[in-house]
């Protein structure tokens, strides 16, 4: 599976404020080029944090691009992935709508019936893991359901798993120009963080979009 992660960031490295709620630190066109990628994807997938603090729909916004994908053969949007060790996904997440495929990634942990409202509510339910989910052996069954390019878009905690699992192959940042500041707001990698061993990346491109900066980046596992 090749994995590519993107994420917007302030000047300082922030993906939201001390509130976790969602700015928009991309303009449109860096929006649109996040578009574009989960167009190219076969599943896109964020942390329950960012389930909690955003609702997202993670469709595609573009009907285009939709139109694209259904003359290809692929559903007209990507599969959605939660990360959701401790079971807190809201049953009314937008998420779990029928616009596409939905798989929450859970612990071994996770009650029974939470496992049963969340198939109810349409999702595949993929448990791996004691207490967290292990996000090596799940990412090999999402590839046994045809997920072979997976796009993560946040937030910082999950970001830094897939560091820590060496399970990334290419970053890109969109780095806004704006300064959020706090040490309690998110940064792209929280965790808790490495002390030696840091993930090395290469850089590939650096692109001006909007008044931001895109860096895309390789990583050297
Ligand atoms: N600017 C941007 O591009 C983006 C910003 N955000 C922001 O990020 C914030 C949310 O980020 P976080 O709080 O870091 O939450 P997150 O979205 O990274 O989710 C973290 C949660 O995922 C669950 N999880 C399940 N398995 C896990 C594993 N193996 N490793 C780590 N976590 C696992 C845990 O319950 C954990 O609490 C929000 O403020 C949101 O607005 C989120 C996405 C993109
Ligand atoms: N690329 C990007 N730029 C920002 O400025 C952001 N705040 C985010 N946040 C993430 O975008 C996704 C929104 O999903 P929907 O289009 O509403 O479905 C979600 O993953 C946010 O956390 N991203």
């Amino acid at each position: 599976m090749d994995v590519r992660v993107n994420a917007a960031i302030s000047a300082d490295g922030k993906l939201s404020s001390r509130r976790r709620e969602q700015i928009a630190i991309s303009g449109e066109r860096d929006f649109d080029r996040v578009d574009g990628l989960r167009a190219e994807s076969d599943a896109v997938m964020v942390g329950v944090g960012t389930i909690l603090a955003d609702n997202p729909s993670l469709t595609i916004d573009e009907s285009e691009r939709q139109e694209q994908r259904r003359q290809n053969g692929q559903p007209e949007n990507p599969a959605r992935v939660v990360a959701d060790s401790h079971v807190r996904t809201p049953p009314d997440a937008a998420v779990l709508d029928d616009s596409a495929e939905t798989y929450l990634l859970v612990s071994d942990a996770a009650p029974s019936d939470f496992v049963a409202q969340m198939e109810e509510q349409g999702a595949t339910v993929i448990a791996t893991g004691e207490n967290r989910a292990d996000l090596a052996s799940a990412f090999q069954e999402l590839d046994s359901h045809g997920v072979e390019q997976l796009f993560v878009e946040g937030g910082g905690e999950v970001i830094y798993s897939l560091f820590e699992d060496e399970l990334v192959d290419r970053l890109s940042v969109f780095v806004g120009s704006l300064v959020i500041g706090g040490r309690d707001a998110p940064t792209l990698a929280d965790g808790d963080g490495f002390i030696e061993d840091f993930p090395q990346l290469e850089l590939d491109t650096v692109t001006q979009v909007d008044d931001g900066v895109v860096l895309e980046y390789d990583v050297l596992n």
